[in-house]
């Protein structure tokens, strides 16, 4: 990569910071010759691989990984009306073999849930074969017409968790869509994101299902990004794809599904959320590099220095972290900016007054310093790393709280929706939804609000004055 220039924009340009970050920070290249189809640098690749690892660790709990094919049969794909209705704008199509026209076209999965399905119908002879609860990570493909953006909205969707359950009874599956959404917040947690997990509307559930529980984000400027969906499709699909098994009575019963998904919008959000002036500020599970030393060179103990600074690496690998020593011919500035631009959680400098004291100085990526005794090294790492694990987690809550505006009126909803997510009450009827969207230009997200910054009272009708309305959220979206 050519030499970084001298500094990002601002955080509040929130749109430019964040197309340079991804180029600066070597995240993204967005030079790649497809619109909405972006390539991984290695750098960004090894907080993904590092991402996805929390994500699977968590699934591999009580899930199986598989694989299903990228191609659908056109047959396949057509076959649950709802699901073709809400992917048909969507779809990519393979037409030809080389020069020859396929007999049936072949659709690149948007989702696979028509991939999956008649395979499922295949495994699933009886009861004793229930539940299933399999996961993959693919690359999807959606013909996306709206602004697509790296990590945001792509074409080609790298990083598609998407998981698929198959369960007896339309509770059992619940049950599953309810330890969906702890898994996320789990995730969620472990990345230091809050999250606003609410039931989208029924005219924006996911094509089939019988209802869409979402999580949320807000981010820097206001707009909320949908980092994970949880849908309970019951029998729709089963139905579509003869998923059945034969019950006690000796009867055909059909199963009940569930489906939930992430894409690399996580990683747009743990970039967003956590990042500054400065740039990336990663939590330490997830920083390719979690800790830096900068050596301190003075002519006369450059040697003995150098030295210092291995052997401060080795104990850290030895304690498991993943260290760098920066011994470049650069300024110490220089290096230092170039570490806080990759989201380094923790500095060492180790100079010659630093070894004659028996001390380390340690400087956080947020700018705290402090000195560690050397006997107390590797403790005095690990309370700082968890102590910037919590201040992430404190700053994002905030940022959160700062962009959560419960108002009571149309007028307090047109003042907020600029500024982030508005918090009213809504009777739950269409052209009540119709007048809050419309009024506000912006969307309504979802009811059943899941979150302690939100109370979850009933009210009066913003439109309506309709007492026992439900707490709703409204806002702008990616
Ligand atoms: N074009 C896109 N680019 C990046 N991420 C996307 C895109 N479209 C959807 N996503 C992410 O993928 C998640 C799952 O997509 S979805 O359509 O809501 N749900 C499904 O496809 C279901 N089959 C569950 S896997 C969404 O919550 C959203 O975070």
């Amino acid at each position: 990569m050519e030499e970084q220039e001298a500094t990002l924009p601002p955080k509040a340009e929130f749109s430019e910071w964040y197309n340079d970050i991804l180029w600066r920070a070597e995240i993204m290249d967005v030079r790649y010759p497809v619109k909405g189809l972006y390539v991984w640098f290695p750098f960004g690749f090894g907080i993904r691989k590092r991402v996805y690892g929390v994500l699977r660790e968590l699934l591999d709990r009580d899930h199986e990984e598989a694989l299903f094919p990228l191609l659908i049969p056109e047959n396949e794909f057509m076959k649950e009306a709802e699901h073709i209705k809400g992917f048909e704008e969507e779809v990519y199509w393979v037409t030809h073999g080389g020069t020859s026209p396929l007999d049936v076209k072949l659709a690149l999965r948007p989702t696979s849930e028509t991939a999956i399905y008649p395979m499922y119908a295949l495994w699933v002879r009886s009861h004793a074969d229930l539940p299933i609860k399999v996961y993959q990570i693919v690359n999807t493909f959606r013909y996306e017409t709206k602004h697509t953006r790296p990590l945001i909205r792509l074409r080609e969707i790298t990083s598609f968790k998407e998981a698929h359950t198959v369960h007896a009874t339309w509770e059992d599956a619940e049950k599953t869509v309810e330890e969906a959404i702890a898994l996320y917040r789990e995730f969620y947690d472990r990345m230091c994101i809050p999250v606003l997990i609410s039931k989208r509307p029924d005219w924006d559930k996911f094509p089939g299902a019988d209802y869409t529980i979402a999580v949320d984000t807000i981010m820097p400027d206001g707009r909320t990004l949908q980092i994970g969906t949880v849908h309970h499709l019951g029998d729709h699909f089963s139905r579509t794809f003869s998923i059945c098994y034969e019950n006690l009575a000796g009867e055909q019963q059909y199963c009940y599904q569930t489906c939930y998904g992430i894409s690399e919008r996580s990683i747009a959000a743990l970039i967003s959320l956590h990042g500054d002036d400065r740039g990336l500020a990663l939590p330490a599970e997830v920083a390719p590099t979690q800790v830096v030393i900068v050596p301190v060179i003075m002519k006369k103990r450059e040697e003995e220095v150098l030295e210092a600074a291995e052997v401060l690496k080795k104990e850290l690998v030895t304690a498991g972290y993943r260290v760098k020593v920066d011994t470049r011919d650069l300024r110490p500035g220089a290096k230092y900016y170039y570490w806080e631009l990759r989201g380094v959680p923790l500095r060492i400098e180790i100079g010659p007054r630093d070894i004659d004291n028996g001390v380390v100085t340690a400087v956080t990526r947020f700018g705290e310093k402090s000195t560690i005794s050397r006997e107390d090294f590797i403790s005095g790492v690990q309370m700082k790393m968890a102590a910037m694990s919590e201040a992430m987690t404190t700053r994002a809550v905030q940022h959160i709280k700062d962009h959560l505006f419960p108002v009571e009126d149309i007028t307090g909803l047109k003042e907020v929706i600029t500024k982030g997510v508005a918090a009213v009450h809504w009777c739950g009827c269409k052209e009540c939804a119709d007048r809050i969207e419309e009024a506000a230009d912006a969307s309504i997200l979802g009811t059943e609000v899941r979150s302690e910054l939100i109370g979850n009272g009933s009210g009066t009708c913003v439109i309506c004055g309709k007492p026992d309305s439900v707490m709703t959220l409204v806002g702008r979206s990616y």
